[in-house]
């Protein structure tokens, strides 16, 4: 008899004999996976014959003994009763949790497909005696499951639902995220999750046909196990918290020589208005603009040494286009700074941005207050051109929203206004399973400021130069300097040009001319301690 309460759902296999290739059976499937880490199998044939489905049942609670691994019957209550099945797997179509678990009894696994908020808002009125594990999907988009009624809810989907767990006090609840996962994003969905308390993360990934549609089968369990267990995505130089942000000052000149030595290829999806300005800025700092929106290239151009992505949605690039873009840059552990413009202003905007925000992972996001707020759903009303800084309320409110878009998207999220803020959301690249891995609310925050150079906010592409900027000095840094504290040099570094721009500008046109000049002086003098923007911890 197994111990429910000591299962272990990190690696969680569901059964489809439809879709096995040729050479391969059911069995020789199930016993490849759980040779190679499987530690949880579920029996899933929906259009297989009681009898046969049966024989079949008997053969797979025969190998999972031999592992000492838990067999769940999905759907069928009688078939699990009638071989004494350690638990079985229902859906929200098929028999109610309170008779399945008056069928099975208290020992017995019972799991629940779950999708949506008021359903974990039911399994926690119910009690432990209710369910003992959930799926919670789907995440991406799959074949697998038929007449899917739910929509792919994203790594952010997830999350939320783990929330519910956490608000409900559904402490017993064991949860699996299902739907579409596999090794190119199975770290990045891991990493992703978590409940915004920092006290839970998803406690396994369950796949079908990843191992079930395999030729190897036990090749694809053994790369799933090795994936889950590292407890670490390491997705572009320099994620790992190496250095202490407090003796920036003697690492900011670090950073320029970084990016003088490597000249970086910055990579600009972006809108027309900012695409020469950018260049121009990438330019003066030594860097190696291209503008590319050809897919073709990507791949390519994400294997060159110091690439860059600069994604901004204001540029005209069809979803998918900037969905491989993100692909090719992740594959390539190279960083993406993601401008996600105008966030929500239009239904078409928060759509386009809400699904890359849920198909990559990003080294910054970067934003005005408008746009940052709304990430964070914080946004009352329409977006409108919130500035950070108007009064210390709203300052205090971008403050945690920022912190809020680090911590969600385990990036570096940078507020822009009349003070930055920017805030460590990165985690050192780690996750834990089960336990969550970070207190959110303290994340590390600064704000950079330089006076009111309301000026910068009156010429085009000033805010997606700063993800130019930013861009120029991750680009070339190595794993032992610190990701976080470069885009903080960015910051200073831009703020401060801006700043010495405005004192010698005549007007916004000449104003434009100047921030180039002054960029292309501060890199070369390559002193930080003369740069005027402050930075502070908040
Ligand atoms: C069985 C199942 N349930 C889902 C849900 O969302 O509840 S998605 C799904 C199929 C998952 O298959 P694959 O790993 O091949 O994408
Ligand atoms: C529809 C399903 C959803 N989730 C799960 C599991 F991952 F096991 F929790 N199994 C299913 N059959
Ligand atoms: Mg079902």
């Amino acid at each position: 008899m197994i111990d429910k309460l000591r299962v272990d759902y990190s690696l969680y296999l569901v059964t489809d004999s439809t879709m096995l290739p040729p050479g391969t059976t059911l069995e020789s499937q199930v016993l490849a996976a759980l040779q190679n880490g499987v530690t949880l199998v579920q029996l899933r044939e929906k259009e297989t014959d009681t009898k046969v489905f049966i024989e079949q049942a008997l053969k797979v609670q025969k190998l999972c003994w031999e592992f000492q691994v838990p067999l769940i019957i999905n759907d069928r209550v009688d078939v699990a009763l009638a071989i004494d099945a350690d638990g079985v797997h229902v859906g929200q179509d098929d028999m109610p949790i309170a008779m399945v678990r008056k069928l099975v009894g208290p020992d017995k696994i019972v799991g629940w497909s779950v999708g949506y908020e008021r359903e974990v808002e039911e399994l926690a009125a119910m009690g432990p005696e209710g369910v003992d594990y959930i799926g919670l999907g789907m995440v991406f988009p799959t074949n697998t499951k038929k007449n899917a009624k739910k929509s792919p809810m994203g790594p952010r989907g997830v999350s939320k639902l783990l929330d519910s767990l956490q608000k409900t006090n559904a402490t017993w609840c064991k949860t699996v995220a299902i739907g579409g996962l596999h090794p190119d994003n199975i770290p990045r969905v891991l990493y992703q999750m978590c409940s915004e308390d920092g006290k839970r993360s998803i406690d396994g990934i369950a796949v079908v046909s990843d191992i079930m549609a395999s030729q190897e089968a036990g090749n694809a369990a053994k790369k799933l196990r090795s994936l889950i267990d590292s407890r670490s995505y390491e997705f572009a130089n320099g994620v790992s918290d190496l250095s202490d942000v407090k003796q920036l000052s003697a690492i900011e000149e670090t950073f320029v020589d970084t990016t003088a030595a490597t000249s970086p290829l910055i990579h600009h999806i972006t809108n027309k208005v900012h695409q020469n300005f950018g260049a121009n800025v990438a330019l003066a700092l030594k860097s190696s603009p291209i503008m590319s929106e050809v897919a073709a290239e990507y791949k390519e151009l994400s294997e060159v040494p110091h690439a860059v992505l600069l994604l901004n949605t204001g540029s005209v690039a069809p979803l998918e286009n900037m969905v491989s873009a993100i692909r090719a840059y992740n594959e390539a552990k190279r960083p993406i700074v993601f401008d996600p413009v105008g966030f929500s202003a239009t239904s078409a905007r928060l759509v386009l941005n809400s699904h890359l925000l849920a198909y990559g992972q990003f080294a910054c996001i970067k934003g005005n207050a408008g746009e940052i707020l709304s990430i964070a759903d914080l946004n009352v009303g329409k977006m409108r051109g919130v500035d950070s800084g108007d009064s210390v309320s709203d300052l205090a409110v971008i403050i945690k929203a920022t912190r809020l878009v680090a911590y969600r998207y385990r990036c570096v999220a940078v507020c822009t206004g009349k003070v930055d803020i920017i805030a460590n959301g990165l985690n050192a690249g780690k996750y834990e399973l089960s336990t969550g891995s970070v207190k959110p609310s303290l994340l590390p925050a600064f704000k950079v400021e330089s006076g009111d150079l309301e000026i910068m906010g009156r010429i085009t592409a000033s805010g997606c130069s700063l993800g130019t900027t930013i861009a120029c000095l991750i680009g070339g840094i190595t794993n032992s300097q610190n990701l976080f504290s470069a885009v903080l040099t960015a910051v200073r570094l831009y703020k401060s040009a801006g700043y010495l721009a405005s004192l010698s500008c005549k007007g916004t046109g000449s104003f434009q001319v100047s921030l180039i000049d002054s960029l292309d002086q501060l890199l070369q003098a390559n002193q930080p301690s003369t740069w005027k923007a402050t930075v502070k911890a908040v």
